[in-house]
């Protein structure tokens, strides 16, 4: 299915959103400490939101008040159309169906005595879903949606590689048929062959089901590929966003353009530049020194046009669908 939309209303519309922690456990004296100050932005039907920002910046807890998991202490949470504070104290089973979250260490949220299939049935049992029989077969069919085996169903997590398990927090998300999820740092524990096989199966995942992603990493350089739109958080605030490319082409704040010039040195991508790079000096200084004294660029057509033809795609990844070249989600008029 594809992301069609059948009117303006974002998904999710994040207002003038303010999140406080306590700091103080002094029954006396309340302190507080606001690290999400005023961040508004919204994720359309089947759209990627990219939130980036430095170490600290207020990333996960924005995705902690999404699910309802860190008290919201000033602005709004609209979940299509619906004010998250007016659904009271305790999350309906509708909400955590449609709002999944993904994260860092998948191993850590899997019980180590379980078989990993159980993961996704019990996901399954906590909704509601079917008799037993039906739960297997959804897992099975979550599996092998993600690429992994019926064999994979009967593993302890302990017996299994970090991709694998991510492949299972990622069924287990999304036999729920969620509408929104919400990937904290999803892949960055991953190596980078892995990382790009769970990027393209998420944004394959996505064209066949519509879901929507945000995407919350330090990582620039998976956000350029995953997503449709990006906001960058700086010590709270969400300081730029805008369309991928148009980020990256062209970042406003100063802030953005330190993150994207201290990107290179933290992605795949900026490797595989740095090694064409060097690739086409040495070509270069070997053409010197055998008296050709022709440019790199010159001694080696190859190298600088890889460079060149992909400066923004990890060197690993099958970009498919990367950055700009993603069929773009229609945008209500006006929105940022
Ligand atoms: N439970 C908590 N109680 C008090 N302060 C917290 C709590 N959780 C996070 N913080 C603080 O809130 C700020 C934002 O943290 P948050 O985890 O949202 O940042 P982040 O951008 O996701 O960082 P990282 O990339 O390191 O995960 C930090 O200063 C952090 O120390």
């Amino acid at each position: 299915m594809s992301p069609d939309r059948t009117d303006s209303r974002p998904l999710l519309d994040v207002r003038d959103l303010d999140v406080a922690y306590e700091v103080s456990g002094s029954s006396w004296r309340r302190t507080t400490t606001t690290v999400v100050k005023g961040v508004s932005f919204h994720i359309d039907a089947g759209e990627t939101y990219g939130l980036v920002g430095e170490s600290g910046s207020g990333k996960s807890t924005t995705g902690r008040a999404i699910l309802r998991l860190a008290e919201v202490a000033g602005g709004t949470i609209e979940f299509d159309g619906t004010d998250l504070a007016t659904l009271g104290e305790r999350t309906p089973l509708s909400y955590r169906r449609d709002v999944q979250a993904v994260y860092q260490d998948p191993a850590g949220s899997l019980n180590p005595r379980h078989h990993v299939g159980r993961a996704v049935t019990d996901a399954l049992k906590r909704h509601g879903t079917g008799d037993r029989a039906e739960r297997q077969d959804r897992a099975r069919e979550a599996f092998a949606q993600v690429g992994l085996t019926d064999a994979h169903l009967s593993r302890f997590p302990s017996e299994m590689s970090g991709g694998q398990l991510q492949r299972v927090a990622i069924a287990r998300a999304l036999v729920l048929e969620p509408r929104l999820v919400i990937c904290d740092e999803a892949v960055s524990a991953l190596d980078l062959s892995t990382q790009s096989q769970i990027i393209n199966l998420l944004m394959d995942l996505q064209q066949a089901s519509g879901v929507s992603y945000l995407f919350i990493t330090h990582d620039l350089g998976v956000v350029r590929h995953m997503a449709h739109r990006l906001g960058v958080l700086r010590k709270g605030e969400l300081i730029e966003q805008g369309d991928t490319s148009a980020v990256f082409a062209d970042p406003q704040h100063e802030y953005t353009r330190s993150l994207l010039a201290a990107s290179p040195s933290s992605h795949p991508e900026g490797r595989e530049q740095r090694r064409a790079d060097r690739l086409a000096r040495r070509r270069g200084a070997a053409q010197a020194s055998e008296g050709a004294g022709g440019t790199a660029a010159s001694a080696s057509p190859t190298a600088p046009a890889a460079a060149a033809s992909s400066p923004a795609r990890p060197a690993t990844a099958d970009m498919r669908q990367a950055g700009p070249t993603r069929p773009m989600v229609a945008r209500p008029e006006g929105r940022a």
